[in-house]
Formats: C-alpha cells, structure tokens, sequence
C-alpha cells in the first residue's frame, strides 16, 4: 500500500486545470464482488476499485471458500462463483470499516448459514447494524452481538430462515435494505419475498445501484416506490461474464469542486452521463453555485469563470459528495445550508461534527444543526492543520481549501494523517496535485 507522511502540506493553488482518470467505484465494486461470489459462473471483473475497503472483501471472500484471481497487476479480477452458498462454514472476518462490506455480508452470511464471526476497526464497531440484524433475526436468522448490542462485532450461526415477508428501517442506512435485497435471492427459493421499508429511507440512489447490479446478475425485483420491493420465487444469481466498474462519482466530487473553485476546466474521466450512481447529481449542486458543467459518455467537466454562489438544499440523496459542498461553500458569495445530512453522524467519524470543526479553523462561521449545516465563508480563508479523523473524505475534500477562487484565496493547508484515503482512494494527493498549479499557465 500506498506511503503519505504523517502530514501533507498542500500550498496555495491559483488554478485548477487538467484531466484525471478516476478509480472504480466503491460501492459498484464490493457489489460486484459478492454478487460474483454468490452467482453461477464466472465473473470478469474489469477495473475494480483498489482500495482498502475493496480489500476487506476479497480477503473475506477468500476466506470464505470463493476462488478468485486477479490479473497481473491490473484491477482487472476473476471471480469463480460458487452458486449460492459459500464453502467454508466456519470463518473469522475483518471488514476494517467498510460499510459495503460488513452490512451485506452478514445478510448473506446469516441466510446460507454456518458460524462467522465479523468485526473491524473501532470505528466499525460504533457503526449501528442493529437495524439488519433485527430484520434477519425475525424470520429466523441467529446472529448476536458479542460486543454492544447494536454494533458490530458479530457472531453469526446457522438459523432456519423463513420468510415470504420482511421489515427493514431505512432512516438510519440504505446499506441495511441493500443488504437483505442482495440476500433475498438466497432465501426466496421456494416462495417470493417481500421488504418492506419501514418508515424514511435515506440515501436511495444507493439502491438503485443495488437493483441495476442485481438485475445484470439476473434478479429482477418488483418495486412498490420505496415501500415495498419483491423478489421471486426461484430467482437465482447468473454471471453476466464480464462487469466493468464504472469510475467513482463520490471521487470525482472533489476534482470537478476544484474546477468550479479554480478557473478549470477539470475533467474526470470513467463516469459519464449514462452512470448508474446516484453522486453524480453532485453536478446539479454545482451548476446552482453556477460552475459550467459539461458530460459526455465517459466524461465529466467543470469550469467557472466567477465568484461561487452560495446554496441552500436538501443533500440526502447525494450524503457522500455533499461533503465536497461543504467546502466549496467556503468559495461563495454568501452563506450555505446543508440540509437533511443527519446519517454524517454514523459515518467513518461524526461528520457533522468534524467538519464544523475542521471549516471553523478555515475561519468560516458554521452553526451545526442535528441533521444540517450552515456555513458562512470567512472574509479570508485561513492557514490551518486539518485533523481528518480516519475520514478519507475529510482528507480529500480539504484539500480544496488551499485552491484559489475567485471570491477569496485559497491558504496553506496541511492536512493530517492523510494516508486514511486509502479507503477509497489511495493516490488521491497525487491525483489532487496533478490538476492545481501555482502559476496561471
Ligand atoms: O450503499 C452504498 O454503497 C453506500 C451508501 C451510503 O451509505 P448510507 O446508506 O448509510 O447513507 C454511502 O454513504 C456509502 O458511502 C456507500
Ligand atoms: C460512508 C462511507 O463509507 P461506508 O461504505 O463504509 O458506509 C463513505 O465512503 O463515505
């Protein structure tokens, strides 16, 4: 893996130009690893993520009995399915702190059956999964809670499942509905089964990743809105035979922010109009500042010529890029509201907090609401160590405080323990650095 220094110091950027070609996406590459796993046949995966929580489920996945390989040193991988069930029904699995890991393995884990336990990094074990668990355990799955009841770790065992009829709320995490939707072809063998969402649900494109993935891998699901989702009889995972993972839109966030910041044009490259992630309407938010925003297939671009305006929405739907938002908000010409973001606070670190922290150092007045932000940009934006709280988002979307707009300089920004963003970005700085310059041309 990748070597940062224990802290980067990121000077003054006037502009923002040039190209980046962006990493796989998260959330479409530990998807396409578990679906691969549990599917018949074999996968060719084209340019997975590498990263560390893409990490956490090959090695889990190997743990549990499924053969892949990867190819030479590209991200290319193949994965040999198994067709349902996983070979070894005993297995102690790390998931680090990824969300995309842990929530739909113990789904998956919990109606195959066998004796797992799941755990992760310290932080994984403040994450709420009680949510999940309570929907398994109510028609027949046995996992308990070895630690606080609530969180991770897990200790899974063999149940006797029996459901036509589930019940998951989404007001907490989308990846709990994820989770039993990826799972219900494993159990709807001899009936169809029905979620049902119970109350809000947060985040949603998140599950329509979900349903474009499972349907490539031949599960079709009947949806009622987001009430009710149903999945037949007899349904079972088939090998598409080759997936290719689109570009990450969470990651392209900070690099198209820049080009509105900056002058730009920036371009990311891997994600285009046709993206079946939801972040990408990350532009929408960006055009309303009144950044130039231009797609192609494969493409993304941003450029402005002027001050940044200040926004006030609601960003539930997109709760990963907002963050970039918050801190572009610092470039604008007033002050910004960040609504409906209350799931921030179990996320890698309570965001909300963090960054009312971090974008106070910057000068910026910011009043934290229980669910939203408002973030009135300072006069001038100033010097500071931003602590990142093992948040690879809070390290990169810094980052776009040492840029230059038109509103107000950019400053000396030092950004701590940066390495966190391996997590889904492991070269980000270099990327970073590769599209700001400290002279005009
Ligand atoms: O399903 C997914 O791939 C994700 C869903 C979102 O989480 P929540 O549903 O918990 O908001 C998002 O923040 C996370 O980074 C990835
Ligand atoms: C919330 C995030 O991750 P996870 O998939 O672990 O939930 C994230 O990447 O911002």
């Amino acid at each position: 893996m990748k070597r940062y220094p224990h802290s980067l110091d990121l000077q003054p950027a006037i502009r923002a130009v040039g190209t980046v070609r962006l990493p796989g996406s998260k959330s479409i590459s530990n998807r396409t690893l578990l679906l691969a796993a549990l599917a018949e046949g074999t996968t060719e995966i084209r340019e997975l993520l590498a990263s560390d929580d893409t990490h956490v489920m090959l090695m889990a996945l190997q743990k549990l009995g499924v053969r892949w390989e990867q190819a030479g040193v590209s991200q290319d991988y193949t994965v040999h399915g198994v067709g349902g069930a996983f070979p070894t029904h005993q297995a102690d699995l790390f998931m680090g702190n990824a969300g995309t890991a842990i929530r739909p393995l113990t789904a998956a884990l919990a109606v195959t059956g066998g004796d797992y336990t799941l755990h992760g990094v310290a932080r994984m074990h403040e994450r709420p999964i009680g949510d999940l668990v309570d929907a398994l355990n109510a028609v027949g799955a046995r996992i308990a809670y070895t630690g606080e009841v609530g969180y991770p770790p897990l200790h899974i065992q063999r149940g006797h499942i029996h459901a036509h009829r589930m019940a998951v709320r989404g007001n907490v995490s989308s990846q709990f509905l994820t989770a039993l939707l990826m799972a219900a072809p494993l159990m709807a063998r001899d009936q169809a089964i029905t979620i049902d969402v119970v109350g809000e649900l947060i985040s949603k494109p998140y599950i329509e990743i979900t349903l474009n993935l499972m349907r490539r891998f031949g599960v079709e699901v009947q949806r009622d809105d987001w009430r009710s989702f149903t999945i037949a009889a007899g349904e079972r995972y088939t090998s598409p035979g080759a997936i290719h993972v689109e570009g990450d839109a969470s990651s392209a966030s900070y690099f198209l922010a820049a080009g509105a910041i900056a002058g730009g044009p920036v371009r990311v490259e891997g994600v285009g109009r046709d993206s079946i992630q939801g972040d990408l309407r990350f532009v929408e938010a960006l055009e309303q500042m009144g950044a130039q925003v231009t797609m192609g297939e494969n493409w993304v671009e941003a450029a402005s010529s002027g001050v940044l305006k200040a926004i006030d929405a609601d960003f539930n739907h997109i709760p990963d890029a907002a963050m970039t938002i918050a801190v572009a908000a610092l470039f604008a010409d007033g002050p910004s509201t960040l609504r409906n973001i209350g799931s921030w606070r179990v996320k890698e670190t309570d965001r909300l907090s963090a960054m009312a922290t971090e974008l106070r150092k910057l000068g910026a007045t910011v009043e934290e609401g229980a669910d939203s932000l408002r973030i009135t940009p300072p006069a001038e934006i100033l010097p500071a160590a931003i602590d990142t709280y093992d948040d690879h988002r809070i390290a990169m979307c810094f980052s776009l405080a040492s840029l230059t707009g038109a509103a107000r300089p950019g400053a000396r920004i030092r950004i701590n323990d940066p390495k966190c963003v391996a997590k889904t970005f492991p070269d980000y700085f270099e990327a970073f650095a590769s599209i700001t310059k400290d002279e005009l041309f």
